[in-house]
């Protein structure tokens, strides 16, 4: 079998011609849009008709990124079944709680050699899988692949420089990497470029957790403390990532990499992530229920939060950060309080391989400063 990532690589075009994203909201409408300004023929099902009709008509996606113009020509449409006609690569952007429901719909009418590639982050419940390990239940034998980096939709579909990684399975039909390169080579264009992975399990992980360290920054941000803190938590979220990475048989270089640490650095650090402005939004004082004004916004973080640290408990990891976020999202926990927690455990290593553990000698008076007790 050919290894794409030590054999000279193939010659002539490699990329597909025909892709079909599924899912219309803003992360599918932007893939949809670098693929069609790559050259491509471009199918796009959206779930809601007025969507489908003014991306179709005016190169608009007025509901999810509003006043961007997108690439001419993508053909969106409600028909799942005529959005994968003649499809040799599918991208399926829809959110993580979904993507069961939507690779059921998708396999009776794609072939088999018609490989899956997924944006979304996040790990199932109960099943604790990864979003191509859902993919690949539901479609044995064909290559899944993942897509994943530091991407905001809403720069990528105005056409601003973006970077990617993208990996996937063997699948039957194709050798490992083959249909990850042929992706990368599908969606280059001069602002969009794509790395490949042979580390698809690195490359996904990194995507589901870091949404959770980015809610955590984001409430510390929203309480008012500092950018020291803010810097502590995307490194020790990263270590979190790197640990749950390797347990789950990935490669700690994957996490360092963009799918791992560019997409913690960016998605921690601004306004425009979902994930970051609700924490920030909680940690201001406002409640579950007035995040957003109310609206029903797609924040992978806080379902995952539970998710990640399901699986980490299932491998005996413990995950402080995600575990801090899920005490507040899940349990209803006060945030200075569950933090004063997190910041006053045990004085450990960095890495934690070095075995050294002391009570932290000032705990309660972080508990004081920062939890109920504060002033
Ligand atoms: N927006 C972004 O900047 C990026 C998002 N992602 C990931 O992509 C995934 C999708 O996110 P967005 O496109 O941003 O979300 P979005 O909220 O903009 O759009 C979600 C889309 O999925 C559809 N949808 C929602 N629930 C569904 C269901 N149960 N079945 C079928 N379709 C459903 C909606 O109609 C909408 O078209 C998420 O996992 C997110 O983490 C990844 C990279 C960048
Ligand atoms: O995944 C993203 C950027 O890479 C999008 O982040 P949010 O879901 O927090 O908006």
């Amino acid at each position: 079998m050919p290894d794409m990532l030590h054999d000279e690589p193939p010659e002539g075009d490699l990329s597909y011609q025909r892709i079909c994203v599924v899912g219309g909201g803003a992360w599918g409408t932007a893939l949809a849009s670098v693929a069609k300004h790559a050259g491509r023929d471009v199918s796009l099902w959206c779930r809601n008709a007025q969507t489908a009709q003014a991306i179709s008509e005016r190169g608009e996606n007025p509901s999810y990124l509003k006043g961007i113009s997108l690439a001419e020509g993508i053909r969106a449409t409600t028909d799942m079944a005529q959005a994968l006609q003649g499809a040799e690569a599918i991208l399926l952007i829809t959110p993580s709680v979904s993507i069961r429901e939507m690779t059921r719909a998708i396999a009776p009418l794609a072939p088999l050699d018609c490989p899956i590639f997924t944006g979304a982050k996040g790990i199932e419940a109960g099943s604790g899988l990864l979003m191509t390990g859902i993919m690949a239940e539901e479609t044995p034998g064909r290559t899944i692949g993942a897509i994943s980096g530091p991407t905001f939709a809403v720069e990528t579909a105005a056409d601003q420089p973006t970077a990617v990684t993208i990996a996937c399975t063997s699948g039957l039909v194709e050798p490992s990497a083959m249909a990850a390169a042929r992706m990368a080579a599908t969606l280059t264009t001069d602002s969009f470029r794509p790395y490949i992975s042979n580390d698809l399990v690195g490359v996904e992980i990194g995507g589901a957790v870091k949404n959770v360290i980015a809610i955590a920054c984001g409430m510390l941000h929203g309480a008012g403390y500092g950018e020291n803190l803010r810097a502590a938590l995307i490194t020790r979220g990263l270590a979190e990532i790197k640990e749950l990475a390797v347990a789950m048989g990935g490669l700690r270089e994957t996490v360092t990499g963009l799918s791992g640490m560019g997409d913690l650095m960016l998605t921690c650090s601004s306004p425009k992530s979902r994930n970051f402005s609700y924490g920030t939004q909680r940690g201001s004082g406002l409640s579950e229920e007035q995040v957003f004004d109310g609206r029903p916004v797609v924040v992978e973080g806080r379902t995952n939060a539970v998710t990640v640290t399901d699986l980490a408990r299932s491998k005996q990891l413990h995950m402080p950060i995600c575990e801090m976020v899920r005490s507040i999202v899940s349990d209803g926990r006060e945030i200075g309080e569950a933090f004063a927690d997190y910041w006053s455990s045990p004085i450990e290593g960095e890495p934690r391989a070095i075995n050294f553990k002391i009570p932290h000698p000032a705990s309660s008076a972080a508990h004081h400063r920062y939890g109920r007790g504060r002033e």
